[in-house]
């Protein structure tokens, strides 16, 4: 479900698109969108990937059936449950980036160490972009959105395995109560000025 403004920003992306003006972006390369339920990671990746012109990797998709039950159940999930996820997200990054030169994925990643397993699962450069909002903004976007398995009550577990990127991991934290559009925007920006190969 997509607010009006979401529903234009795809339009006016996808009108972009169909007028050619495809940011430049190095291939290969792995795009992260990261942070904590409801920080607009699906919302910002999707419309990244529609403005760069290349797939979207869905994070949520690649959860065992008995890690959304639990979170389905307001149990939140651990180490033994992310980290096989975490390669299988790897590997559909490897493929996609094998296939499409590039791809931008949505994943959580709240710990240092589960993106350097991405890092390390991840045979392109890979850059992780962080979107920041208030407890209060997350909690109001998670208690009106429905049929989504992920319950409000999980947030507080969320934020406190939340481990904030320290400057030398080179990881961008964006505020992700901006519009998704400005957000894509000031991604965009900050990719094509990173250095090759600059990011892993
Ligand atoms: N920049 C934004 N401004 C306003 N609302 C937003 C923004 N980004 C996302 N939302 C809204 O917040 C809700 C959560 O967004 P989204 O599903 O993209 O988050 P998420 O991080 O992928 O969550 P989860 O990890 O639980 O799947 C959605 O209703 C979405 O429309
Ligand atoms: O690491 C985690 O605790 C989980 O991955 C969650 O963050 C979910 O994937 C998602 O955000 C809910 O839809």
């Amino acid at each position: 479900m997509h607010t009006i403004e979401q529903h234009n920003t795809a339009q006016n992306m996808e009108s972009a698109n169909r007028m050619g003006n495809i940011p430049a972006v190095a291939r290969p390369f792995a795009i992260f969108v990261i942070g904590v339920s409801g920080s607009g990671k699906t919302t910002v990746s999707k419309a990244l990937a529609e403005l760069i012109g290349c797939p979207q990797i869905e994070g949520d998709l690649y959860h065992a059936p008995a890690s959304i039950a639990k979170m389905a159940a307001g149990i939140a999930l651990n180490d033994d449950d992310r980290w096989p996820w975490l390669d299988r997200i790897g590997e559909a990054v490897n493929s996609t980036i094998a296939e499409h030169g590039i791809g931008v994925a949505s994943c959580s990643a709240l710990k240092h160490a589960y993106r350097d397993r991405l890092r390390h699962a991840i045979t392109s450069p890979v850059c992780f972009v962080l979107l920041d909002s208030s407890r209060e903004e997350l909690l109001r976007r998670l208690s009106e959105r429905k049929s989504h398995y992920m319950p409000a009550s999980l947030l507080g577990s969320q934020l406190d395995t939340l481990e904030r990127p320290a400057p030398e991991e080179g990881v961008l934290t964006l505020d992700g109560q901006k519009p998704p559009e400005a957000i894509c925007q000031d991604i965009i920006a900050w990719i094509q000025a990173l250095p090759p190969n600059g990011t892993k």
